[in-house]
């Protein structure tokens, strides 16, 4: 279906894949998979393939969804950088199956999917969690992910103010320069972070940089990164105080060594609150640990093969 020259791929998909489209079903989707029910869902816990060497590893992320009748399976490298590497940190392909015969339907590029799918699920964590009156947003990071998290919050919710941290000073201000509306870049985290009811941190950290006494009560905080037994993204104090939801209760404890160092108590997905089975504790201080998962690259696959299909 698409071509397999990168670059190319990568241009299409973003034009076949929209947040308006795309929320909707992933909270579908969210919902079904946390109903734990293997006649609506199967989706393993990714299997990942370390590669020591290279400081990455391999992920595949196998997905059925058996109503809508989506197969599919993303294929995901990720790689911790150094800083001033100009190497991608991730690059993906998705496959789409027609599961009656087996055959591939579709091979999509997954860089876009990832950014988007992701993002996608961290507005939905923050139209259930944030605080009612959420007037700043801080992003830590400024990469893809960030770039996506920028472009899905600003165009779903009206913050005052957008706040961006990297490491690397230039990479926040090229950061702040390439969005559509005004960024102010901060120096530090605990600057960035000091005041503001929604923190996203899309770091390739493997040690804490979002630190809870700098965390203001109430806030929410979606946390993208870390997504290694041992690689951390937030400490031991904003875990243990925060009230903790996961996209997939079995993803996190397996995955996240936020939750698995820190010891902390997963207090819901974000499928059981959209089926009401738990609370969005609005008012206390959440953490939105998102691994990611099969069922939303699938849900993204199905969509561009859709969008493309009624174009050609
Ligand atoms: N939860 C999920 O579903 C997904 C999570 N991710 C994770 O999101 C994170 C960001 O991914 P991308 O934006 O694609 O990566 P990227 O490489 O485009 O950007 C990474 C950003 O983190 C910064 N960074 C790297 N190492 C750092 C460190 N030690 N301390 C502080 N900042 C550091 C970089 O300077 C850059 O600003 C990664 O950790 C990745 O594993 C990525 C895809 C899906
Ligand atoms: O869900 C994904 O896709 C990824 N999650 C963690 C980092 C690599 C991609």
């Amino acid at each position: 279906m698409l071509s397999h020259w990168r670059s190319s791929s990568t241009y299409e998909v973003e034009g076949l894949l929209h947040y308006k489209d795309l929320i909707p079903r992933l909270e579908v989707a969210l919902g079904k998979f946390s109903k734990m029910d293997s006649a609506e869902v199967i989706q393993p816990v990714r299997t990942t393939v370390p590669l020591q060497k290279y400081n990455g590893f391999l992920g595949l992320m196998p997905a059925y969804l058996v109503h809508e009748d989506i197969l599919c399976t993303k294929l995901v490298c990720f790689y911790k950088r150094e800083s001033g590497s100009t190497l991608p940190s991730t690059q993906a392909t998705v496959l789409l199956f027609d599961p009656e015969y087996g055959n591939v339907k579709a091979v999509m590029d997954g860089e876009v999917i990832t950014a988007k799918r992701t993002a996608a699920v961290s507005a939905i964590s923050a139209k259930l969690l944030m605080p009612a009156k959420s007037e700043v947003l801080t992003i830590l990071g400024a990469g893809h992910q960030a770039l996506s998290h920028y472009n899905v919050f600003t165009e779903t919710f009206s913050f005052k103010e957008v706040r961006v941290w990297s490491r690397r000073k230039e990479m926040a201000e090229r950061f702040a320069q390439s969005t559509q509306g005004h960024v102010t870049v901060w120096e530090s985290v605990e600057e960035a972070v000091n005041g503001a009811d929604v923190i996203v941190t899309v770091t390739g950290a493997s040690e804490p940089v979002l630190f809870g006494q700098w965390v203001k009560p109430g806030a929410h905080v979606a946390a993208v990164g870390a997504c290694r037994p041992d690689w951390r993204e937030l400490d031991d104090v904003l875990m243990r105080q925060a009230e903790v939801y996961v996209d997939s209760r079995e993803g996190a404890i397996a995955e996240s060594g936020d939750i698995i160092l820190s010891g902390a108590k997963v207090f819901a997905e974000l499928g059981e609150v959209l089926n009401g089975t738990r609370p969005a504790l609005r008012e206390k201080t959440t953490v939105f640990k998102s691994l990611g998962m099969g069922i939303q690259d699938a849900v993204s696959a199905k969509l561009v093969f859709e969008q493309w299909k009624s174009k050609h």
